[in-house]
């Protein structure tokens, strides 16, 4: 039987953007990009190549000279900078290339900090598992951390142990999209597929759409789709392959 495919909702668009750091050249001139409602997209870019630059344009951390950037339809550059931060927290979660944990807090309480600044992903974690806390628990859990180590210090658990916390704090609450820039080269080959797979898994029970920035090609064929940024963006310079 032929079924309708339903129109996807677009998480993230881009139009016809451009950027440049201050004193240098057009780094970012894109004309369209989109990602879908729970799509995973696996945005691929040689070093240099301006990947950590989109993602602060995506979450409206730095503006473009030039176009829009939409989240949830919401064009950012319409927001002051106090409404764009908190539309940013209440509906993205990050997981930064060094993780970004505060060292001196437990691993539990770097999981609930998102719900310390989004009222959303406060209710959201409550109505979904009773409260922030279980919501943490289950998720940590579910990463594959247990109990026992969910009172430690962040800073005493393993490079692999603490991007699961990393990944917990992005997912809780249920952010509509989770971005994630690198989080895997610290670790080997297996643990990074294994952790990429209890990511998608998260991002699915969630709906949520993963945006995931990396230069290791390898992992592009286990993602929905793959980009290239040089392809995307018409300001890219040649390089040598
Ligand atoms: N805050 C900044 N001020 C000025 N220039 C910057 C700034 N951040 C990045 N750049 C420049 O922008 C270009 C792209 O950098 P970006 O970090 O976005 O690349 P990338 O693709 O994420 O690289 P990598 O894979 O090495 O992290 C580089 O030439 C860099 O020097």
């Amino acid at each position: 039987m032929h079924q309708a495919v339903p129109t996807a909702r677009a998480v993230l668009e881009i139009d016809d953007l451009d950027f440049a750091w201050p004193g240098q050249a057009t780094l970012l001139d894109i004309a369209a990009f989109h990602l879908s409602q729970g799509e995973s997209l696996f945005l691929k870019g040689p070093s240099g190549s301006g990947k950590t630059t989109l993602l602060g344009l995506l979450g409206g951390v730095s503006s473009p000279r030039r176009g829009e950037v939409r989240l949830l339809g919401q064009d950012l550059g319409r927001l002051s900078a106090g409404a764009r931060d908190r539309f940013r927290v209440d509906h993205t979660g990050y997981i930064f290339q060094q993780f970004n944990l505060l060292p001196f807090l437990s691993v539990q309480e770097n999981v609930l900090l998102p719900c310390h600044f989004s009222r959303l992903r406060n209710a959201r974690a409550c109505q979904r598992h009773g409260s922030p806390e279980q919501a943490a628990s289950r998720l940590l859990e579910h990463l594959g951390l247990p109990p026992a180590l969910h009172r430690r210090r962040a800073e005493s658990l393993s490079i692999g142990q603490q991007q699961r916390v990393a990944a917990a704090r992005a997912l809780i609450g249920q952010p509509e999209l989770v971005i994630a820039d690198e989080p895997t080269s610290a670790l080997d080959s297996d643990t990074r597929e294994t952790f990429l797979h209890l990511l998608f898994e998260e991002c699915r029970s969630a709906n949520a759409s993963l945006l995931f920035v990396s230069h290791d090609q390898s992992l592009a064929t286990l993602f929905d789709r793959s980009l290239s940024l040089d392809d995307l963006n018409r300001a890219s310079q040649p390089r040598e392959t």
